[in-house]
């Protein structure tokens, strides 16, 4: 048998910015973006991002060799290095240029990096100097947040370029004559740009900040083959059709958007984009652009299960919605469905850049009663196609746990859109990604019967009860199921003789508001339903829950309130 190995023709590096051209040659007449009166084609979707890149590649962000065929009016730009630190941050909602730039950046060679912008000033400007960004795209909406950011930088500490997104549809205070804006950026530009491939295709193309769900954010690098990998995988996991109407009701910040601006790029669909949204305005969004596909964390679909009917609108026809980044509670899904939204669930991080895992559907589940379709939906699932393997390991054995539904252990995964690593900080990256070929998730779980991995929980919320170890995601699962409950979380609070005991927190529903239920009838309605180890033996009511900026409710806040009430009398009848 020849020898056959890689050669010229089908070794070029792959990369999802090659589907922008694509798709202009193929939907270049079609609607790409909608956002209120702004509708552009994917043709000036295509045009505006070779702009973009060209402008920022004059800026002497692209690797040295491209030389721009228009250099822009120095007194635009200013002088400005960025070859030694290609990073770009960009801080703002889904508008318009955010989706540009998940193109437009990397395509000059430059490093994405999208900030949360619901962060504080002090952790943004602390990621801005961990990434050594030279260049940061802002909303105008956020540039007050900025002027924080950057007032906290050292003296010493160089600033880094600030160009101004203006949104013709926001009022904002008028900016100088002599700022330098997106649009005027884009002038710059040329739109026949050749683009920067990438050398490899292991090439960093964005870094990302994970949410601080547990600790501090830490920054995930991800190159140009692992978002190939998950961004089809994404569509083909998700069953998405040609030309899709996607709502960007996931903020572009988050991990971006899980890949899906590429995604929707490759499939011709139409991105229609939001600044901001409450369930009122994702309804109407849905009736006026017959939204067919939508993401968001459970927080989401909680809030149009939970809208009041002032805020509903029939839907014309299916919406699919694809929930994943928090465990969503069956009742949940159970609710959302009712409604008419048809649920899909997956499960992945900021360092797998998207949905690893996910509840693949059989079609025997749809013959179920609805209770038990929600329950079977919220297990996380089977490994996505492009994943080489995911298990549930002992994390004292490095073995596999028994397929029982009930042992617990550690998820792990392997395959191409695991993360190059964390930025900076080779200790945490050898933590995560480990010589036996594991991505070590930090997510406690099962693996059921039928190789569907359940997560039980973070390592960190787990509760440890009288040497038991309970799970806080079972207990809120069935939190949710009470008419009165809004939202649950279920932490561990210190106890004298259990170790640990289950700590309620929830928020009830508006409608609950008028004869809201005491303590003890939410304890006696959970100890009819779960083993009493599991019940909470003390709940606590607040109007609303602490969440990180990507809607996650921040347990360790909620850990902390909870030690600091210390030991629970000790109980007499358990
Ligand atoms: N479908 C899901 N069900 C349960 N949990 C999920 C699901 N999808 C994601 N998660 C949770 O979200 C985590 C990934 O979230 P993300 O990458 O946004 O940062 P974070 O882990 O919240 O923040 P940090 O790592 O800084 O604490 C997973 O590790 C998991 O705990």
């Amino acid at each position: 048998m020849d020898r056959f190995g890689p050669n010229a023709a089908n070794s070029c590096p792959v990369t999802p910015l090659g589907f922008l051209e694509r798709t202009a040659t193929v939907y270049g007449d079609c609607p790409s973006l909608v956002y209120n009166r702004t509708v552009f084609t994917w043709s000036q979707t295509h045009r505006r991002c070779l702009r973009l890149a060209s402008a920022l590649s004059s800026l002497g962000i692209s690797p040295g060799d491209v030389v721009p065929l228009q250099p822009p009016p120095v007194s635009i730009l200013g002088s400005v290095s960025l070859k030694s630190d290609p990073f770009v941050s960009v801080l703002a909602p889904n508008v318009p240029a955010m989706y540009e730039m998940h193109f437009g950046v990397p395509m000059s060679g430059a490093v994405l990096n999208t900030v949360n912008l619901r962060l504080d000033a002090r952790t943004i400007s602390i990621l801005l100097r961990h990434s050594a960004s030279k260049l940061v795209f802002v909303d105008v909406l956020s540039r007050p947040l900025l002027d924080d950011v950057l007032r906290l930088f050292p003296a010493s500490a160089e600033r880094p370029r600030v160009v101004t997104i203006e949104d013709p549809y926001e009022d904002a205070p008028p900016l100088q004559s002599s700022a330098l804006t997106y649009e005027k950026l884009l002038e710059t530009g040329d739109p026949e740009f050749r683009w920067v491939r990438p050398r490899s295709e292991w090439d960093p193309m964005v870094l990302n900040y994970t949410s601080g769900t547990t600790s501090a954010p830490k920054g995930v690098v991800h190159c140009h083959r692992g978002l190939f990998f998950i961004t089809i995988d994404s569509l083909i996991d998700w069953s998405v059709p040609r030309r899709p109407t996607y709502l960007w009701t996931l903020p572009m910040f988050h991990a971006n958007g899980w890949s899906y601006p590429w995604g929707i790029a490759a499939a011709g669909g139409v991105n229609v984009c939001l600044r901001r949204f409450d369930a009122a305005a994702v309804y109407a969004a849905i009736e006026t652009h017959r939204v067919t596909h939508m993401c968001g964390a459970p927080v989401v679909l909680n809030m149009l299960a939970n809208a009041p009917d002032s805020a509903r609108r029939p839907l014309h026809g299916p919406v699919q919605v694809l929930t994943a980044g928090a465990p969503p509670p069956a009742a949940v899904l159970h609710r959302t469905e009712a409604l008419g939204f048809s649920v899909s669930h997956g499960y992945g991080l900021t360092e797998t850049a998207g949905l690893a895992v996910s509840c693949a559907w059989k079609g025997q589940w749809d013959r179920l009663p609805a209770s038990e379709r929600a329950r079977l939906k919220a297990r996380q699932g089977v490994r996505c196609l492009a994943m080489a393997a995911v298990d549930v390991i002992d994390g004292a054995t490095g073995e596999s746990v028994k397929r029982d539904g009930n042992t617990m252990g550690e998820i792990v995964l392997r395959g191409a859109c695991v993360m190059l690593g964390y930025l900076k900080d080779p200790e945490a990256t050898a933590k995560a990604v480990r010589a036996d070929g594991w991505f070590y998730t930090g997510d406690v779980g099962v693996m059921h019967a039928d190789g569907y991995v359940e997560i039980k929980d973070r390592s960190k919320d787990v509760i440890i009860s009288g040497g038991e170890n309970l799970s806080s995601v079972e207990v809120e699962s069935i939190l949710y199921g009470h008419p009165a409950v809004n939202e649950a979380a279920v932490v561990a609070r210190p106890d004298d003789f259990w170790g640990e005991t289950p700590c309620a927190f929830l928020s009830l529903k508006d409608e609950a508001s008028a004869a809201p239920p005491a303590e003890s009838e939410v304890i006696a309605w959970c100890r009819e339903r779960m083993p009493h180890y599991m019940v909470p033996k003390t709940v606590v009511f607040r109007p609303e829950l602490p969440k990180t900026s990507t809607g996650k409710i921040q347990k360790y806040v909620l850990r902390e309130i909870a030690k600091k009430m210390g030991s629970a009398a000790r109980p007499s009848h358990m």
